[in-house]
């Protein structure tokens, strides 16, 4: 696959006291530093209304902020070198029912200014599994195929982050796994990713970090691996299932054996971390949100 052109040095993104009071409305942001790195992929999580699409949004040069700055592989948001490294996914998008695939790739290259022609085009439809869909219309192709689409549309050119609002939303399983590829060989390429997800499951398998925004803060923002911890040790015996709290790795050989010695038949032994959903509860509190799902 073609996006991504030279290695830069600068960070694919950087959003730095990022502010945004919409007129008449509440502040949506209140200060945001982000930054993705070239070939790093950061997911932004949070409950709906926390801020992620005015981010997002913001960062692509659609919405304007009323403080801060936000460079796009070292270049002011809104220029035509910023949007030139930029693809984008909405969150709502919709194309003409009556184009085709292979069409909407083409008006999508125009405004890219991307000149790959019909060989990009196919490129960017094999990427998405949409390899035989070039022809079909908009209209003709279920909610899951037109995400695809939209994804392929969001890599034309040369893009050197990638913003996907909600991209997997409409994806059944095997349309994840596309895309979990997909998203897997940017970071490869050296493509930085910005998803904004509800899928914490999605989001914890491919992100190498990830930021929890709640109410237009960044409350948490680190890898997956450090926002979890450890969560005691599980011991499976002939007497039940327990659960020994405060327990690590280094405790589980002299669990098991302590068991062995008080009579016990041991069946399993389980080291836990908390899951993401754990330290998404955490982080979010009391915030509500009805469209939070584990997959
Ligand atoms: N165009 C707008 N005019 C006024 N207020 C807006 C506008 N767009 C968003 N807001 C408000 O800004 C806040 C943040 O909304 P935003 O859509 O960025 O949240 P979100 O985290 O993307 O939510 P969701 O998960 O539901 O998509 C909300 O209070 C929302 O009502």
């Amino acid at each position: 696959m073609a996006p991504g052109g030279p290695p830069s040095s600068a960070p694919a993104l950087e959003l730095r006291g990022l502010e945004k009071t919409y007129r008449g409305g509440r502040a949506a942001l209140l200060g945001v530093d982000l930054q993705v790195a070239p070939g790093e992929l950061v997911g932004l999580l949070g409950p709906n209304g926390a801020g992620k699409t005015t981010l997002t949004k913001i960062a692509c040069g659609l919405v304007h902020p009323t403080g801060g700055t936000v460079l796009v592989d070292g270049h002011p948001v809104g220029t035509a070198a910023a949007r030139r490294a930029t693809g984008y996914l909405a969150e709502l998008f919709r194309f003409p029912d009556w184009l085709t695939a292979d069409e909407v790739l083409a008006l999508h290259q125009r405004l890219a200014g991307s000149s790959g022609g019909s060989e990009e085009r196919r490129g960017r439809l094999r990427d998405v599994g949409l390899a035989d869909s070039g022809d079909l219309r908009v209209g003709a192709m279920s909610k899951g195929m037109q995400q695809r689409l939209g994804i392929a549309q969001a890599l034309l050119g040369a893009p050197r982050i990638v913003l996907l609002d909600e991209p997997t939303s409409a994806l059944d399983p095997v349309g994840r796994a596309i895309v979990r590829e997909l998203l897997t060989a940017l970071r490869d390429r050296g493509v930085g990713v910005l998803l904004s997800s509800h899928l914490l499951g999605e989001v914890e398998r491919v992100c190498d970090r990830v930021a929890i925004v709640v109410d237009g803060r960044v409350v948490a923002d680190d890898r997956p691996s450090v926002l979890t911890r450890a969560a005691g040790v599980e011991l499976e015996t002939d007497r039940g299932v327990r659960i020994v709290e405060g327990a690590g790795r280094d405790d589980a050989p002299a669990l098991v054996a302590a068991a062995v010695a008080d009579g016990e038949r041991v069946y399993g032994v389980r080291v836990r971390r908390s899951t993401l959903e754990d330290v998404y509860r955490e982080a979010v509190g009391g915030a509500t949100d009805g469209g939070v799902q584990r997959r």
